[in-house]
């Protein structure tokens, strides 16, 4: 039974997409350039709801579970600082003792989301909750099973530290979901409901501030941005405006947070410009292999300040070439295909082009040989218009743009089902098996669910 000053609260689900950078890595992290984002419809799914006690007992805490996984349960107790310092978590139960049960991105995002909820409702007390997580099947390359036929998410015989993630954005799918479900759980719909804009902007700033504390840097925030508004032509928000935010309990935390997240931000996010033409699609893959470079981001621009009047130019290029990618897109997507995909197709050899520039500049494998390889052989496909490789590249994946038929993905699987890459680059790095996953584009952002999807995963 819940006390007279705690409002009743009403079960709440919501998902948010992956994330693709199909153009714009590194470009992305300065606010002259741009990226050109997809959303992919592998959601991130958070479902939340009153905690359930057996009778006569009753429980201060927010119950955190990812039934999918092994032992993933992360019990939480909370309470109002001092000082303005906000609402701070701390792990329950003997179990968050050892490191490996901590998910920073769950604490953070429920410290930052409590903190600017108590802001607005400063005489409510927090009531418990439960919440559970569920993910597509795409985010991990781990074999699943079923939970029956009809359920669309699968279990994973482990714990969630040892699944291996296919790079599609988790962290950001979940940070925006998880806020969302909370923003609409306590707060009344006058303050916020997810499909108004207004609400839509408070989502994104808040996400991007506990995301950007949980990975401990600022990032360019492409993938919240995307998992908030789905597909779209993203201009990054200043670093600065996040900077000199308080650590939580800290005093003037919930006052700095508050302002920050109901802030103008100088973020832009362009929606109309990003089509995907009737008749093609994406597809990721997801390559295997022996190693990567870290510190990728940090070389690259190092060699960028080292070499500013080189790299200017090839910036300057990639921007052109991106826009101009982003615009055949968008010029098919209006039906003027007299020509075909050649166009397209030559506007993704411009961008990989300048791409390969600018990792032999820096020094950083890229696009690197072993995946040129790869990218040519998948655009010798009947179907294939052409790919690149997403986000800051590397050697883990590749995203393809194809003529949406079974028959262009049935003859791209035997190219990759035969794939032996071989140590092109002679830098030891053996890319091997290159599976596709079962992904495409999705324009849509973050959304309210059905609570009829979690049948099975959670008591409701
Ligand atoms: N199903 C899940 N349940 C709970 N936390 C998850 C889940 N999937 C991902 N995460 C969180 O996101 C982190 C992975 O984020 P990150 O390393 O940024 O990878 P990605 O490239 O997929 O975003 C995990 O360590 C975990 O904290
Ligand atoms: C280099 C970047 O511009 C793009 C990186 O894109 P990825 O998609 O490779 O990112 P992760 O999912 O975080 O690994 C960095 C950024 O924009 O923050």
């Amino acid at each position: 039974m819940s006390s007279p000053t705690q409002p009743q609260h009403t079960p709440k689900a919501v998902s948010a997409p992956g994330k693709v950078l199909l153009a714009g890595g590194y470009l992305v992290l300065d606010r002259a350039y741009s990226g050109l984002v997809f959303g992919l419809d592998a959601r991130i799914h958070v479902a939340i709801e009153p905690i359930r006690t057996k009778s006569g007992v009753s429980l201060s805490e927010i119950i955190v579970r990812s039934p999918q996984f092994l032992d993933a349960i992360w019990e939480y107790g909370y309470r109002l600082t001092e000082g303005g310092g906000g609402i701070v978590v701390y792990g329950l139960r003997a179990s968050h003792d050892s490191k490996q049960s901590k998910n920073p991105f769950i604490e953070t995002a429920l410290t930052y989301a409590l903190t600017y909820i108590s802001s607005l409702l400063p005489n409510t007390p927090i009531a418990p909750s439960s919440i559970s997580i569920l993910a597509d099947e795409s985010y991990y390359s781990n074999p699943g099973t079923p939970l029956s036929p009809t359920s669309p998410f699968k279990s994973y015989p482990l714990p969630l530290t040892s699944a291996h993630k296919t790079g599609l954005g988790s962290s950001a799918a979940l940070v925006t979901s998880f806020t969302a479900a909370l923003l609409s759980y306590y707060l009344p719909p006058s303050l916020f409901t997810l499909s108004s804009p207004e609400s839509q902007r408070i989502l994104h700033n808040l996400a991007q501030a506990a995301h950007c504390a949980a990975q401990g840097k600022v990032g360019s925030g492409f993938d919240i941005a995307s998992a908030v508004y789905g597909s779209c032509l993203y201009r990054r928000f200043s670093p600065a405006i996040l900077e000199h935010l308080p650590a939580p309990g800290a005093e003037g935390f919930a006052a700095r947070l508050s302002d920050v997240v109901q802030g103008e931000w100088d973020v832009s996010v362009g929606k109309e410009v990003v089509r995907m033409p009737e008749g093609l699609r994406l597809v990721m893959c997801d390559v295997d292999c022996g190693s990567q470079t870290p510190g990728m981001v940090r070389k690259v621009l190092a060699w960028r300040e080292g070499d500013r009047g080189e790299a200017d130019r090839v910036w300057a290029g990639l921007q052109r070439a991106n826009e101009g990618f982003a615009e055949e897109l968008g010029r098919l997507a209006e039906g003027k295909g007299e020509r075909g995909y050649e166009r397209l197709s030559e506007v993704i050899g411009e961008v990989r082009a300048l791409v390969r520039e600018m990792g032999d500049k820096s020094g950083v494998p890229i696009e690197p040989p072993q995946q040129t390889k790869l990218l040519d052989a998948c655009a010798e496909v009947k179907g294939v218009v052409g790919g690149v490789v997403p986000g800051a590249g590397g050697y883990d994946a590749v995203v393809l743009l194809l003529e949406d038929r079974d028959e262009v993905v049935a003859d791209l699987k035997k190219v990759l089902d035969g794939w032996k890459g071989d140590d092109a680059g002679g830098e030891g790095v053996k890319i091997g098996k290159v599976g596709i996953l079962g992904v495409r584009q999705d324009m849509v952002g973050v959304r309210s669910e059905d609570l009829t999807l979690y049948k099975g995963w959670v008591d409701l």
